[in-house]
């Protein structure tokens, strides 16, 4: 097994990641489940395929119009960033999600400063754009922000001739100098610390002269559905890519083509929906779930059985049947996961092993340490806290059953622990999360379409709700 050693600056869950936030910290009291849930959970777009269509829709030779785009503070901060760079982006009407996005490229023009707050998508997607730019672009996100991995970004900027310049500990801030033009061509990088490397470079690469050629060397590469996503939506817009071999990408260069685009519901932040009926027992369903995609949130499909949970499609969406849940009585087996390509779902299924009554291994999550906040450390710190027995491996998490207590839960910033403290709330009274509004970066309406959720009206609908 190849085991990623974090590189990227020093940071510890522990850190106070606050000073540069844009939300008042909400202390929230988890709800516990009262009963068997029918519901219906309407989940808003899918974060990486909303950030990915603007980035393309920016890069693109004529208008492209985003259906059902996310609405969060990361698709915000990313609409805010390719603003700046001379994008136009207009709402549309309302659509059943909210307004949809009509994005008209302009000139890239540089003389800004983007603000990425603790999105992975626009530190890392941008700065190869931003090279496409004429003048200069500084680059700056949340105190936490500047503990996330950037080192590959950097290095791979300069080896392609772009003026960088930095503080040399590898993470924002940053500043590069685009002259408007990236010759590309050949580069090897090392992308074991975040997939988002890989796909930064390939979704600007139809745009640099001469195309790229990229191989990633080094340790494993995590989230390959990620790079399986963005190969995809090059090549719905017409841009030329292949896979020679496994860990080497080619983009030709030549135009992208503007677009008309649905966006997928966001099948990550449907897991702890889904969770929520192996807890409290009783079904959800998750309507517009695609036949195919390339979210890696489809793998809950399959791992989600591993808990004993029914899992199956019909006309309505993806249904999950819980049976009596845990609070009626159902135990839960510990599991062994591999979860290198799906990191993202780490913090909810390690809330669910955490209610197991056997031991579970979670494995291939080491570069989780650069995340939102160290995963790693931050799930075992919650979980140990409430009396679990959660060890930090190299790569991943041990965790052994114990009987939970109510207690506190801190998210650090992440909407992902967020959510995984929810999940164990169902089950464990009292927990008290310190930071719903964390939530907001990709699901402002997380604490409302939770509480609708798990105390839900048999069959309610429950639909996104609109924030903005
Ligand atoms: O490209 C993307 O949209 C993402 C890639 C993954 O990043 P890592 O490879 O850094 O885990 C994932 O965890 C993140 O939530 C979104
Ligand atoms: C890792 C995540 O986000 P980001 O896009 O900021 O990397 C995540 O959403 O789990």
């Amino acid at each position: 097994m190849q085991v990623f050693n974090y590189s990227g600056p020093e940071f510890s869950p522990y850190d106070d990641a606050r000073e540069t936030s844009d939300h008042e910290p909400g202390p929230w009291e988890a709800p516990v489940a009262s009963g068997a849930l029918s519901a219906t959970v309407r989940l808003p777009g899918s974060k990486s395929l909303t950030n990915r269509e603007l980035v393309l829709s920016a890069l693109a030779d004529s208008p492209s119009t985003l259906h059902a785009p996310l609405r969060s503070r990361d698709s915000a901060l990313m609409i805010e960033a390719l603003a700046s760079l001379g994008t136009r982006i207009d709402e549309l009407g309302a659509g059943e999600y909210g307004p949809d996005l009509r994005v008209t490229p302009g000139e890239l023009a540089g003389g800004t400063s983007i603000d990425c707050g603790l999105a992975g998508t626009v530190m890392r997607f941008l700065p190869p754009v931003a090279a496409l730019a004429l003048g200069p672009v500084a680059f700056d996100g949340d105190q936490g922000a500047r503990r996330r991995p950037m080192r590959t970004t950097i290095e791979s900027l300069r080896a392609l001739g772009v003026d960088v310049s930095d503080d040399g500990r590898g993470a924002l801030p940053f500043s590069l100098y685009g002259t408007g033009v990236v010759a590309g061509g050949e580069l090897e990088i090392d992308a074991s610390a975040s997939s988002q490397f890989v796909s930064g470079l390939l979704l600007a690469a139809p745009r640099f002269t001469n195309g790229l050629s990229l191989r990633h060397v080094g340790d494993s590469l995590p989230s390959m559905p990620h790079i399986e996503m963005t190969i995809q939506t090059l090549r719905a817009r017409g841009v030329r890519v292949h896979t020679p071999s496994p860990g080497h990408w080619v983009v030709k260069p030549g135009l992208i083509a503007g677009l008309d685009v649905a966006i997928e519901p966001d099948l990550s932040n449907a897991a702890p929906f889904l969770a929520s009926a192996i807890i409290a027992g009783g079904t959800v369903t998750i309507p517009g779930w695609p036949t195919t995609t390339t979210q890696v949130g489809a793998h809950l499909e399959a791992i989600l059985p591993l808990w004993g949970a029914t899992v199956a499609r019909s006309s309505d969406g993806l249904v999950i049947d819980g049976g009596a849940g845990v609070v009626g009585g159902v135990s839960l087996p510990g599991i062994d996961l591999d979860l290198s390509e799906g990191g993202e779902l780490a913090p909810v299924l390690v809330a669910l092993a955490a209610l197991a009554d056997g031991p579970s291994r979670i494995t291939g999550i080491g570069h989780l340490r650069g995340h939102e906040t160290d995963r790693l450390a931050a799930l075992a710190a919650n979980v140990n806290a409430l009396g679990g027995d959660v060890t930090e491996l190299d790569d991943g998490l041990a965790i052994e059953p114990r009987r939970l207590v109510g207690g506190p839960w801190k998210a650090w910033e992440d909407h992902r622990m967020a959510h995984a403290g929810a999940v164990i709330g169902l089950a464990v009274h009292g927990i008290r999360i310190d930071d719903i509004g964390s939530t907001a970066k990709t699901m402002p309406e997380f604490p409302e379409l939770w509480l609708r959720t798990v105390g839900a009206a048999p069959s309610a609908r429950i639909d996104p709700l609109n924030l903005f």
